[in-house]
């Protein structure tokens, strides 16, 4: 369990990323969403002890992130979204290095690493230095890193931004394998839909909202989106299109507008929230 307590980040005197806020974060496997610049990664550096809060603390299993920095770390894992593996090395000297690194004896790290590629699905590429590795084999090797070292805690900033739709699946079953508690940030809803029960939502440096998928489109039950070149009275501008939120039964009010219709998902929610209602 995750506490987080009227935490507030200041990038200079004008830049605020963390607004104080104050969330309990679920156990288990639970994503952040938020458009760029909402505050995820701020909030897993200062989390995962990388970065310091400008006030607020924040509780990991009870340990405090600015007084027990050291125990917290012990029994973290975090892999940012910049984490690029070291080319030449295998992706078992990566893995091992990574728990010898955490206290690991040779030992155990020879056999957790081998049993960790194994269960992320790379068992027969651990030989192979990581620069021939596909996009999605590097990000599993990194999670096999966490499942290795057996971390009570595990913080993944956008695990798979960049990767192509069968190497974020395959990332996806790695992630999956983990057992500890996994706090996740990513822009992709149908990640957050598929890994996690309970979704929260950040929007400029704040909680807005959190729940499972089906709790946050509860305002949105019965409605389909239409999108159309053609402005709509109550619609969103996006671009060079509007996006109205119509009950299905309410469809044929439209028959003389062009328009294609959309089954609602968590992305509608950033459109309400985030764009201007038109007149
Ligand atoms: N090192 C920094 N110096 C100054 N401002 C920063 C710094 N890092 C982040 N910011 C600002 O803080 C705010 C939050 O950034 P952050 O990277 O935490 O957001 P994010 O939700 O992770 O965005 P993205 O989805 O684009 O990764 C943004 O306005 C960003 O410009």
């Amino acid at each position: 369990m995750i506490q987080i307590r009227e935490l507030e980040k200041e990038y200079g005197k004008h830049q605020r990323a963390l607004d104080h806020i104050t969330q309990d974060l679920d156990s288990g496997i639970v994503s952040i969403i938020g458009k760029n610049g909402a505050g995820k990664t701020t909030l897993l550096r200062i989390l995962s002890t990388q970065l310091k809060s400008s006030s607020g603390d924040a509780f990991i299993d009870g340990l405090s992130i600015n007084k027990d920095i050291k125990e917290i770390r012990n029994k973290i894992v975090s892999i940012p979204q910049e984490a690029s593996p070291i080319g030449i090395l295998t992706a078992y000297e990566q893995v091992f290095l990574y728990l010898t690194g955490k206290g690991f004896s040779f030992h155990s790290a020879r056999q957790e690493s081998r049993m960790a590629l194994k269960v992320v699905g790379l068992g027969d590429k651990m030989d192979v230095p990581t620069d021939i590795l596909s996009g999605g084999m590097k990000r599993k090797m990194f999670v096999a890193m966490a499942l290795g070292c057996n971390a009570e805690t595990v913080f993944l900033d956008e695990p798979t931004t960049g990767l192509d739709p069968l190497s974020r699946m395959e990332t996806w079953g790695a992630i999956k394998e983990l057992t500890g508690n996994v706090v996740l940030t990513t822009h992709y809803m149908e990640e957050a839909t598929e890994l996690s029960r309970k979704i929260y939502m950040m929007d400029s440096g704040k909680f807005i909202g959190s729940g499972t998928a089906d709790e946050l489109l509860y305002d949105l039950r019965g409605k389909v989106r239409i999108e159309s070149k053609e402005q709509m009275q109550g619609s969103y501008r996006i671009g060079n299109i509007y996006v109205k939120y119509v009950d299905k039964s309410d469809l044929d009010r439209y028959e003389n507008l062009y328009y294609s219709i959309k089954q609602i998902s968590i992305e509608d929610l950033f459109i309400i929230r985030g764009v201007d209602l038109e007149s």
